[in-house]
């Protein structure tokens, strides 16, 4: 740093609504106390982060040079408030007792710090692996090494050099922000800049374009949770016969729980470190014996001639890390439960969109038959009038491709589809494909489509590459062993052993949907931009009309969750449809254990009571919610027709997009 203020102290200027009243920027203020805050879950074998000078204490205090004058000390505002994220407002790097400040400032830095020690312990099998040179690796390196020292000290936004649509894109993205500062700006869209400018360090190297820095801790991720899928696929076996409706329900709604924990899964929050449901169960068990529930109150009396109420349960002792047992362990920890709902409305618009589908299937017969009928005439009015040695030849039978209609013009779907905007991979997509499974196995949807990212994001989202890794180590898992304490033992009281029989029979069932087109895979460019869901229409007009041909979208995860509620501060008490800001086209399932400060649709006075008890509890993926806006957008004829609309299919066939 080159300023000639360095030392300079000079007062701050008062802050409007908040209180850094110490000389010094906070971020100076917060070097003092750098391990002030920390997540309530461990960070594993993270490395302490050491806080560097940030220029932002240069900036803030940085006399101005008056051209012809002195240096004159100037009083710039610092944005930085000692406060947590103010109400309806973004979450944002400014607000220091915020986890976005504290996730800029610890959790990031130690992530890009692992790549960097990744890749000087393990670039030799990298660069074999890749093709890479020497020269890629150490590129990529210095790039990661960039990108950390400019966000923690807090520097502005470095345009993206790569010459691709997308860059440029992003270009014009970070043109228009009023704030170009790391800490500044909305901690949604710092955060998928780093994950983007990781991701373009690769792109301008020769041998790492295709190269995940993120794989091995993905593959690590599956493994660690075999006996848990082992555990899930064999209850699975019970779950995918035709069943009849109250038992089709009940399995509905454990799925949609089984999906929701599965979401403790992610590997950012643990900044990496493996998370192991197991273990993960054990310390919740430990946790639970150090710090036991309340008993429950007596049962009260009855009111005359009435029986006596009966008494609450007792909060579970031990949590078990059996995924159906943790359902009912964790009763407590799901603060919304839509699932009924779900189940229940998910069946009937998925009965009503099939009978709309089969109409206007009927429809198009109805006229192919007329037109068949009229062209048989013709074809048989043509050959009587034919010469007499074309009457002999055979008649041509052609088989006609089954045409997509423009996507602008339809107005019903080619079939009843659920999507699924995945989140993690390893055990949470599995969980997903299991939903999914169910779903069709049921005849409840006919499809489902896996939306995924383009690029690795937030270390373990799914991924296309990814996400065939996963069926093809069910596939071929030869996983047994033991069960672990806590689990159910077998018969007779003999320990039970935990196979992957039915585990490798669901893998080859989803690479069969896979090649039938029962399951489709889609990684959009959208989901790896900065923007919020609100804003889907204006930015991918078209990946916003695929949605509306869908029963519902499930939403996994925590990222998601932030993207749906705009990323902003909302009031809990304020109910989901209006959280999602109009952004509804199609009903929507939230399915989210929670790891950030902001949420939706709790009862009054909720979320007073948990932050009493602690005040971190958002930040923990201890809790989850699962959320369901049964509205809407009507698919219309579109006024805003796609790109390719009258360019190559002109309002009758789509050559372009066969994933509707
Ligand atoms: O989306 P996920 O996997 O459920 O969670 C992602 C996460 O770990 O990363 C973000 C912070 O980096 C937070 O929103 C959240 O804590």
């Amino acid at each position: 740093m080159s300023s000639p203020a360095k030392g300079v102290a000079l007062p701050q200027s008062p802050v409007k609504g908040g209180s850094p009243t110490k000389p010094g920027s906070p971020l100076a203020q917060s070097k003092k106390s750098s391990k002030a805050s920390s997540p309530t879950r461990s960070t594993g074998a993270a490395q302490p982060f050491v806080h560097q000078n940030s220029d932002d204490e240069d900036y803030y205090t940085r006399p101005d040079f008056i051209y012809g004058g002195p240096f004159i000390g100037v009083n710039r505002p610092s944005p930085f408030l000692d406060t947590g994220t103010p109400m309806n407002l973004p979450l944002q790097g400014t607000f220091k007792k915020s986890f976005a400040y504290f996730s800029l400032k610890e959790r990031i830095p130690v992530i890009l710090t692992k790549i960097i020690d990744y890749l000087s312990r393990d670039g030799g099998s990298i660069k074999s692996a890749n093709g890479a040179s020497e020269e890629d690796l150490k590129n990529f390196m210095q790039s990661v090494v960039k990108l950390k020292n400019d966000l923690v000290t807090n520097k502005d936004y470095d345009p993206f050099t790569v010459d691709t649509a997308n860059a440029k894109k992003w270009n014009m993205w970070i043109e228009n922000q009023e704030n170009k500062k790391y800490f500044n700006n909305t901690w949604m869209f710092t955060e998928c800049y780093l994950y983007r400018k990781l991701r373009e360090g690769c792109e301008l190297t020769k041998g790492l374009q295709k190269f995940d820095y993120f794989e091995a801790q993905k593959k690590s991720a599956f493994d660690n949770n075999v006996e848990l899928m082992c555990i899930v696929a064999d209850k699975m076996v019970t779950m995918v016969n035709k069943s009849e409706k109250d038992k089709r329900k009940a399995d509905f709604i454990t799925l949609l729980k089984i999906c929701l924990w599965a979401n403790k899964c992610d590997l950012s929050l643990s900044l990496g470190s493996q998370v192991n449901l197991i273990q993960a169960a054990k310390d919740a068990t430990e946790k639970l014996r150090l710090n036991p529930p309340p008993p429950p109150p007596p049962p009260k009396k009855g009111k005359k001639g009435k029986p006596a109420k009966e008494a609450a349960p007792q909060a579970p002792l031990v949590i078990s890390h059996d995924p159906f047992q943790m359902i009912l362990d964790l009763k407590d920890k799901l603060l919304v439960d839509d699932t009924a709902k779900i189940a229940d409305q998910v069946q009937n618009k998925a009965d009503a969109m099939l009978k709309a589908i089969n109409a206007a299937a009927e429809e198009v017969k109805d006229t192919k038959d007329a037109k068949d009928t009229k062209d048989t005439k013709d074809k048989k009015e043509t050959k009587e009038a034919a010469p007499a040695e074309a009457k002999d030849g055979k008649e041509k039978k052609e088989d006609a491709p089954k045409p997509i209609p423009c996507p602008a013009k339809m107005t019903v779907p080619q079939a009843v589809m659920f999507d699924i905007v995945c989140d993690n991979t390893g055990y949470e997509l599995f969980a997903d494909l299991c939903l999914a499974h169910f779903l069709v196995a049921q005849k409840i949807v006919q499809k489902v489509r896996f939306h995924v990212k383009d690029m690795p994001w937030f270390i373990s989202d799914v991924t296309e590459k990814d996400f065939r890794y996963v069926i093809d180590a069910c596939s071929n898992s030869n996983f047994s062993k033991e069960a672990s304490s806590g689990a159910t033992e077998g018969e007779g009281g003999a320990p039970k052993i935990i196979k992957a029989d039915n585990l490798r029979l669901l893998g080859q069932a989803w690479n069969q949907y896979l090649t039938d087109g029962v399951f489709q895979v889609m990684a959009e460019e959208f989901w790896t931009t900065p923007h919020v869901y609100r804003d889907m229409k204006k930015y991918d007009p078209i990946l916003y009309r695929k949605l509306q041909y869908a029963v519902a979208i499930m939403f996994k995860g925590d990222l998601n969750y932030r993207k749906l509620l705009g990323d902003r501060n909302v009031n809990p008490t304020t109910g989901f449809e209006a959280s999602l800001q109009g952004f509804i086209p199609a009903p929507i399932i939230a399915v989210r254990t929670v790891k950030a400060e902001l949420i939706c649709g709790l009862p009054k006075g909720k979320w007073d009571q948990l932050t009493t008890a602690d005040e971190k509890w958002m930040q923990s993926g201890d809790y989850g919610v699962i959320q369901f806006c049964p509205k809407g957008e009507a698919l219309k004829v579109s006024d805003r027709p796609c790109m390719d609309y009258c360019q190559t299919c002109f309002g009758v066939v789509c050559p372009e997009h066969t994933d509707i």
